[in-house]
């Protein structure tokens, strides 16, 4: 297990969440003569509008995150995926001025169905591993995505600031922990 930190932690962390958003993304990989490839989103409303990142979205109701990642993926690209086929990849928390914005859990799969299509929400396109546009993508995502387009698990806390809405906050800071058994303590829902 390695541990990162390019910042200490200079905010005070709260008791609880006034209010904290649940959240999936889900990363569909496929093998392309020998290119392994991604299916990114080019996100069309919603936060991060205008970036790429793989579909996903909110908790609904009772539903747990791999359901909501299913659902998601449905809704955004038309992919129908079956539950079982997801892998738990991360849990990443986004804080904003030291409070707890967003949990995101974080999905990636080999197994799905259909072709990806355009929806009010996101266009769809694959891209090779290697070739991923983190320079249109939020700022965190380079130091966490490449571990799970690699087939490692990772854990990390994201730091913004200078309040709302996130995405036009500033990253501040990280911590990242890699090689995290979700199935082990339990958290692979
Ligand atoms: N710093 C960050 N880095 C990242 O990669 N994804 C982030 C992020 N902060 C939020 N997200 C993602 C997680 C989640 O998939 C999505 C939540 O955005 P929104 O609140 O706009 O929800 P959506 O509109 O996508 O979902 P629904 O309204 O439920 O369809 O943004």
């Amino acid at each position: 297990m390695t541990f990162e930190a390019d910042t200490e932690r200079v905010y005070p962390v709260p008791d609880e969440p006034a209010t904290m958003i649940e959240a999936t993304l889900c990363f569909p990989l496929r093998d392309v003569g020998g290119t392994e490839e991604v299916l990114l989103i080019e996100k069309r409303r919603g936060l991060g509008e205008g970036w790429y990142n793989g579909p996903g979205g909110k908790l609904e109701g009772e539903e747990t995150p791999r359901e909501c990642a299913v659902r998601e993926t449905r809704e955004e690209v038309g992919l129908e995926i079956d539950p079982a086929d997801l892998e738990k990849a991360g849990e990443l928390e986004f804080r904003l001025d030291g409070d707890r914005h967003t949990f995101c859990h974080v999905f990636r799969t080999r197994q799905f169905a259909g072709e990806p299509h355009p929806s009010e929400e996101a266009y769809p396109e694959w891209f090779a591993v290697d070739d991923v546009p983190y320079d249109r993508m939020w700022e965190d995502d380079r130091l966490w995505l490449p571990a799970v387009l690699e087939g490692e698990t990772v854990v990390g806390e994201f730091r913004f600031v200078g309040g709302k809405p996130l995405d036009e906050a500033e990253f501040a800071g990280h911590d990242l922990e890699r090689d995290v058994d979700f199935d082990a303590i339990g958290r692979s829902r």
